[in-house]
C-alpha cells in the first residue's frame, strides 16, 4: 500500500474537496440500481464487530407523496399555511429519497461507534454518488425525531433515523464553503 508520504493527494482526496451538498436538483429521475451501486460502496464505512447497524428505506415515484404528507403533518398550523404547498412540491421534484435508519444499541459505547459509522456510511455514499454526477442533500429536520413521522415511515422503537438523503442530479451546485485551516486546530506534541 501507498505510505502517501511526500506524495502529491490524488484523486479520492479531489473528491472529498470538490463534493457539495444539492438542494436544486433536475426532475430526471434516477434508477434504483444506481442507487443500490451506491449503498453496496457506501456499506465498506469501518463498521466495529462487523454489526453493520444500517437499514433504508428509499421513496420513489408515487411513494414521495405520502412522505412528504407524514413530514408536513408535523408542522404547526401556521408552517401548514405557510409552507405544505411548496414542501409537497419540493418533495415531488426530487427524484429519491433515502431514510437512513440505525439499529439503537441500548450500550453507550456500541450506540456511539454504531452513530458513528452510519455517518461514515452516508459520506461514503455521499461521495460515490458526487464521483458518478449525483448529488445529495443530507437533511436531519425535526421531523426525523417525530414519533408520527417514524411510525410513518415504518421505523421502530429501538431505531433512529440518522438522515433522510435527498438524491438525484444536480440542478445547481452550490458555491463552495471553505474551510477552516486544519492546523489552526491542530496542536502537535512531537518529542525528538
Ligand atoms: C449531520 C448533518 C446534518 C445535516 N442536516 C442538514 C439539514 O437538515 N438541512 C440542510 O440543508 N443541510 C444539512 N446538512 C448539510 C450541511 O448543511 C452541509 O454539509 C454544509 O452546509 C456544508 O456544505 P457542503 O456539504 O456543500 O460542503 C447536514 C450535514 C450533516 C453532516
Amino acid at each position: 500500500m501507498n505510505t502517501m508520504q511526500n506524495e502529491k493527494l490524488g484523486a479520492i482526496s479531489e473528491l472529498i474537496k470538490d463534493r457539495r451538498s444539492v438542494r436544486a436538483f433536475k426532475s430526471d429521475p434516477i434508477d434504483t440500481d444506481l442507487i443500490t451501486e451506491l449503498l453496496n460502496v457506501a456499506v465498506w464505512a469501518p463498521t466495529h464487530g462487523l454489526r453493520e447497524p444500517w437499514r433504508f428505506i428509499l421513496y420513489k415515484g408515487e411513494a414521495r407523496k405520502p412522505l412528504a404528507e407524514a413530514m408536513i403533518r408535523t408542522y404547526t398550523a401556521e408552517e401548514k399555511e405557510r409552507l405544505a404547498a411548496q414542501k409537497l412540491d419540493y418533495f415531488m421534484q426530487i427524484p429519491a429519497h433515502l431514510v437512513v435508519v440505525m439499529n439503537e444499541d441500548p450500550r453507550q459505547k456500541q450506540w456511539e461507534e454504531d452513530f458513528a459509522c452510519v455517518c461514515c456510511l452516508i459520506q461514503n455514499f455521499q461521495l460515490a454518488a458526487w464521483e458518478v454526477g449525483v448529488g445529495v442533500v443530507w437533511k436531519t429536520n425535526p421531523f426525523i425525531h417525530s414519533p408520527n413521522f417514524r411510525e410513518a415511515v415504518g421505523v421502530k422503537p429501538g431505531e433512529k433515523i440518522v438522515g433522510l438523503l435527498h438524491i438525484g442530479y444536480p440542478e445547481q451546485v452550490p458555491a463552495v464553503r471553505p474551510r477552516t485551516d486544519a492546523r489552526e486546530k491542530l496542536i502537535i506534541k512531537e518529542s525528538v
